[in-house]
């Protein structure tokens, strides 16, 4: 078990319910800021520049929300898409039909999921909140999904679940009745991965001590 320096306030940066019911299964004290960027992939971007550039730009929408009654802190931040073994990008649903182009996708195959996490050492100065430091890692995990049909994607659609969720499933949820195996972390695939998330915490908390 990692012990964490309880001088200094771990926020994380993230409206996901799911990220903060992670970092509470494996006891991080941690408080939470809701941070909102506009997620748009730009033109030709590739799958790790997107969302290297995610974790980055909540790391820096952060700053602007960090509470002035404190003078440091370590903010996480994390971002998941799916990922297609072409290289496409498979973000949260726009629609049923975007949903559908998804999971016709992914059905009776393999894809993955990765999730980028930063944890960024901020220090206010002269009331101003800046970024001294930060660490961040991808993290990937293969997801096989079985066979699917139309009446499977109609159904799960209107059970409300796949509408807020990269590649348009829970893994934690009733999306779990689609996945054959997994190869990899599973809290990965949830949002956050724990493991690699508690070493980075380790690391910056250690860093400038
Ligand atoms: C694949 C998969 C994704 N997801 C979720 C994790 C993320 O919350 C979401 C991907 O969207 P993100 O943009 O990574 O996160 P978010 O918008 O929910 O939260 P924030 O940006 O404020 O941190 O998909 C699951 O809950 N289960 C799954 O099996």
């Amino acid at each position: 078990m990692y012990q964490f320096n309880a001088t200094i306030p771990i926020i994380l940066a993230s409206t996901s319910p799911r990220r903060r019911e992670l970092l509470d299964q494996v006891a991080v004290p941690h408080t939470c800021a809701a941070v909102s960027i506009d997620e748009s992939p730009l033109a030709e971007e590739s799958a790790i520049d997107y969302i290297g550039r995610m974790v980055s730009q909540k790391a820096q929408a952060a700053l602007q929300v960090l509470p002035n009654a404190m003078t440091e802190c370590v903010v996480i931040t994390a971002d998941t898409i799916g990922v297609l073994p072409d290289g496409a990008v498979l973000q949260k649903p726009n629609d049923f039909a975007d949903a559908c182009a998804m999971w016709r996708q992914m059905s009776n195959a393999s894809h993955q999921v990765w999730t980028a996490v930063q944890v960024s050492r901020m220090a206010q100065r002269s009331g101003q909140w800046q970024m001294d430091y930060a660490e961040r890692t991808v993290v990937r995990t293969d997801v096989k999904f079985i066979a699917l049909t139309d009446s499977m994607m109609a159904h799960y659609w209107h059970t409300g679940e796949p509408q807020d969720k990269a590649g348009g499933y829970a893994i934690q949820g009733l999306g779990a009745a689609w996945v054959k195996a997994i190869d990899g972390s599973y809290s990965n695939v949830v949002g956050l991965p724990l493991v690699e998330t508690l070493d980075l915490l380790s690391q910056v908390m250690q860093t400038h001590q």
